[in-house]
């Protein structure tokens, strides 16, 4: 991100005011001069140095305080450390390791929020690797941080929010972003239990422990100033202040993103922060969807401004105001219009969110393209509300947490589907050797079909009857994958990659909809472009595994009906499409015809 960072420190701003000598104190009444700084005009007239890299002066003489403050030692923020699965973060990705604490960094952490009644007896397709990846349908993926399902409120504060909070002290702006589809604990992880109290602490989310820390940190020396904001339907609600609807975003040179009118107060105790965050949480828009009966239909942004002054009284009187913000951000859950049947204002309000999510994920791939490349590029901040409010705490020298919220699905019929799909992988290597084989046979004979002689259909009937032992259920693939969450599903190699002329021959020639060989072909990727690289690909081929068993059912019961009537046959390629082969006529049963199907094999059936 240096490349993008350079230019936005420029607007930064430092200021130098008129030493108070006879104020000894190094954070002056902060309360009461907060409270004038509240108003944007206020804040405007206001300078202080924001987003910069905390820097030491020896000159300086700096109080105590301060200068406790500067030895806080700075958090690690591990990189990335591969292609990230998560697209919306993989454009922060600091490929050079844990850096200068100034640069701009993400940190990806995967939360899984462990199954509720209703999903109880299902397991999941998620399975937690090691503390930094995990397994999604086969598909390994790295991140910062996996945490366990267990992982309690606390432990995932002193993951995420802790770091923070050095951060927010050390003069960094931070933002911690809670992303996933509706229902996965992104109000619990950023806010807490919906039916506990913020006084319940193991129900806690991240925001009041983070002031909580804040507070415990600057030991009532420093002040904060806490906004909270709503977007909804790109409008923007003062959640302290209802009645301010569709407030606008302003920019000014010197005070930067603000929101106009935007009520702001001025706390000194965690019970203030507590009496604003209950107040601004019961102001929220919710509604129910499929997911959440309690869906937060809104994204919900918690700023907290610390403010720290210093007091220089050697060199003519000049003191500093540094100033950092916190952001919490909770975002609206994704959700799959098509499937919940939403109208009328429900379904802008989905259009909205997902727009704006997808935004969001734009916006950050463009900021990695920057970063990655060099290149300067037009970065859409005012795409979207959010975008344009974050602005500050998306770039520049900002750290940024992005929780990526999942919750467990049920397995069983994926379990299923992955037997099924294991038993056919094994068919096919089956039908890989044999083919071999027989051409083996049909070379040295001068005979291209000589094969079909050889052919043990009883056995393959069997593995297939295995297969379909119990009926198959066409699980329904929910797209909880949210488009803006999609996972970038990395190649891997499997025990199929020896690809040989009979792969060749197993070709599709054609793309019809019960194709699977793709699926089973690994590692070649999907050849559709709208789900090529991406986790939906997966289970899409799984769809199509699905449909192409179904049909394969079909085929065979009218086959058998057909073959009972004595008038069935086929021709079977097993040569790649152009070459004018002979293909000789083999009477075989219904199970090698639901092969033909099931792998898009060139087929003929004749009367
Ligand atoms: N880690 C967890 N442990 C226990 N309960 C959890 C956990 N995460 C979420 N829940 C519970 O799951 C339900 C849904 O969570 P939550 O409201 O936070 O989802 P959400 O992602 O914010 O949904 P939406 O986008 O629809 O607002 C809530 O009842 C919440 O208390």
């Amino acid at each position: 991100m240096k490349h993008f960072m350079m230019p936005r420190n420029q607007i930064l701003r430092e200021n130098h005011e008129s030493a108070t000598p006879s104020t000894p104190s190094a954070f002056p009444n902060l309360k009461s001069k907060s409270i004038a700084a509240a108003s944007p005009s206020n804040r405007r007239q206001n300078s202080y140095k924001e987003n910069s890299a905390p820097t030491s002066d020896p000159n300086s003489t700096a109080s105590p305080a301060t200068a406790k403050m500067k030895s806080l030692p700075l958090p690690s923020w591990p990189t990335l450390k591969q292609k990230l699965s998560v697209d919306a973060a993989v454009g922060l990705e600091n490929s050079d390791g844990p850096t200068n604490p100034a640069d701009s960094v993400v940190k990806v952490i995967v939360r899984i929020r462990p199954p509720n009644k209703v999903e109880e007896d299902g397991g999941s397709v998620v399975l937690k690797l090691s503390n930094d990846s995990l397994s999604i349908a086969w598909q390994t993926f790295t991140f910062d941080s996996v945490a366990n399902i267990e992982s309690t409120q606390i432990d995932i504060f002193q993951l995420i929010g802790a770091p923070l909070v050095e951060n927010c002290l050390a003069g960094f702006n931070s933002s911690m972003f809670a992303y996933g589809q509706t229902g996965s604990g992104k109000t619990y992880t950023i806010w807490g239990a919906s039916n506990a109290s913020l006084e319940e602490h193991d129900q806690q989310g991240l925001t009041p422990r983070v002031c909580q820390r804040l507070f415990e940190r600057i030991n009532e020396e420093q002040v904060k100033r806490a906004d909270e904001q709503l977007i909804y339907n790109e409008q923007i609600t003062d959640l302290l202040d209802p009645n301010q609807k569709n407030l606008q975003i302003r920019e000014g040179v010197k005070s930067g993103v603000y929101v106009e009118n935007l009520t702001e107060e001025c706390v000194s105790s965690m019970e203030d922060v507590s009496q604003l965050l209950i107040k601004g949480l019961s102001n929220r828009r919710t509604g129910s969807t499929s997911a959440n009966a309690e869906s937060s239909r809104s994204h919900s942004v918690f700023t907290s401004v610390i403010e720290s002054r210093s007091k220089r009284t050697v060199d003519g009187g000049v003191s500093c105001l540094k100033m950092s913000r916190i952001n919490f951000v909770d975002l609206a859950g994704s959700e799959r219009q098509m499937h919940t049947g939403a109208a009328g204002d429900r379904l802008k309000e989905a259009g909205n969110i997902n727009r704006s999510l997808s935004q969001l994920g734009n916006l950050i791939n463009i900021l990695a393209e920057v970063s990655q490349t060099g290149k300067q590029r037009h970065i859409p901040y005012r795409d979207s509300k959010l975008t344009f409010l974050l602005q500050e705490s998306l770039g520049g020298n900002a750290k940024l947490a992005m929780i990526c919220v999942r919750f467990l699905q049920p397995k069983a019929a994926r379990v299923k589907l992955s037997d099924d799909v294991n038993v056919l992988r094994q068919v096919k290597r089956q039908l890989r050797d044999k083919l071999h084989r027989m051409k083996g046979n049909g070379n040295q004979t001068g005979q291209v079909g000589a094969y079909s002689t050889g052919w043990n259909a009883r056995r393959s009937l069997n593995l297939l009857k295995f297969s379909f032992k119990q009926p198959i259920t066409l699980p329904h693939v929910d797209d909880d994958t949210d488009e803006e969450m999609e996972i970038v599903e990395e190649e891997t190699v499997d025990e199929d990659t020896d690809v040989n002329i009979e792969d060749e021959a197993l070709k599709p020639v054609d793309e019809d909809k019960y194709n699977i060989t793709d699926f089973l072909k690994s590692p070649t990727p999907s050849v559709s472009p709208r789900l090529s690289n991406s986790r939906k690909s997966c289970f899409t081929s799984t769809e199509h595994l699905a449909a192409a068993l179904h049909r394969g059912l079909d085929v065979i019961g009218s086959l058998r009906h057909s073959a009972a009537l004595g008038r069935s046959s086929f021709r079977f390629s097993c040569v790649p499409a152009g070459v004018k082969a002979v293909i000789p006529v083999v009477k075989v049963d219904a199970v090698f015809k639901l092969f033909s199907v099931m792998m898009s094999h060139q087929r003929r059936i004749q009367e």
